[in-house]
């Protein structure tokens, strides 16, 4: 079956990648792009003239990179015309939340900050590792391009909240001034600079050893291919809320000791 896709923020660098990937790909088409200029062609249409496009292209799902504050009505315009959604925008603010979440009682959402596997991959591998070194100092540090507008980066507020699951962690944004670093801390750095399209390191240190963990995405295209996925795996769901450990499976067994 041929997923038929919408890409909402589909001019900008993520919108670009997903409609590149997608067309490389036999298994969905993007049939509809949504930017905020649309261009008077039934196929690119603006976000005030989504919902009955929606409805017009018969989308099957709605694959969104935006920005932070146009979610919700993003979210709306799908519970209005039943269209699945996934996203990946990252900084959401407390209303995209609350429409994401209400999205969910009434059609598939799923929501990433990362649709990377090896990001997948490295939550699963600092949960295995916070089993054994919780009490470890942890600093989580992003770097990302100049364009990126959120900081901390979504993964690594991910990962910090994989920390959180573990253990008390009062996240520390940067350091300045003369104090000593608490017990509970959990320092988080971001970098901005250049093209760089996402690197996340956790460092964990004590007891005269240190240990790292860490990812680097080497192209967008990592980003799209596991929106896409995402989007050929929702597009058969039941109304409700979705991770990307739903669409790509829980890791299958456990680490030995
Ligand atoms: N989950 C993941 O794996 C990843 C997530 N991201 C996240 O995706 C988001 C987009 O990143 P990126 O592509 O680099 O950002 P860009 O700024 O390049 O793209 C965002 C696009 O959204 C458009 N836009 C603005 N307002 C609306 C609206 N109301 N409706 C529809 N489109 C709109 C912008 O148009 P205009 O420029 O005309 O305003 C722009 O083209 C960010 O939040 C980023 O953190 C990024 C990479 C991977
Ligand atoms: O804005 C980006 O580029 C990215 N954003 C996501 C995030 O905030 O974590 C994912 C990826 O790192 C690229």
């Amino acid at each position: 079956m041929v997923t038929r896709l919408a890409v909402n923020g589909a001019n900008g660098r993520m919108g670009t990648a997903v409609r590149e990937a997608a067309a490389e790909r036999d298994d969905c088409s993007v049939v509809l792009a949504v930017t905020p200029g649309g261009d008077g062609d039934g196929s690119v249409v603006t976000p005030e003239e989504r919902r009955d496009a929606l409805d017009a292209r018969d989308v099957d799902v709605v694959v969104d990179f935006s920005v932070a504050g146009a979610v919700s009505s993003l979210a709306e315009d799908c519970v209005a015309t039943g269209t699945p959604l996934v996203t990946g925008t990252t900084g959401l603010d407390a209303a995209d939340r609350d429409s994401l979440g209400s999205a969910s009682g009434e059609v598939p959402v799923l929501h990433a900050r990362n649709f990377s596997r090896g990001i997948v991959a490295l939550r699963h591998a600092l949960d295995a590792t916070l089993d054994v070194v919780a009490e470890y100092d942890i600093e989580i540090s992003e770097t990302h391009h100049r364009e990126k507008r959120d900081a901390p980066s979504g993964t690594a507020t991910a990962l910090l909240e994989t920390v959180a699951e573990h253990r008390e962690a009062d996240p520390v944004h940067g350091r300045d001034g003369t104090h000593l670093r608490e017990e509970t801390e959990v320092g988080v750095h971001s970098r901005r600079a250049g093209h760089i399209h996402g690197e996340h390191e956790i460092l964990l240190a004590d007891n005269d050893e240190a240990l790292t963990l860490g990812h680097r995405a080497e192209d967008r295209g990592v980003f799209a291919a596991g929106a896409l996925d995402a989007a050929a795996w929702l597009a058969d769901r039941d109304t409700g809320r979705y991770t990307v450990d739903d669409a790509f499976g829980q890791p299958t067994h456990d680490i030995q000791q």
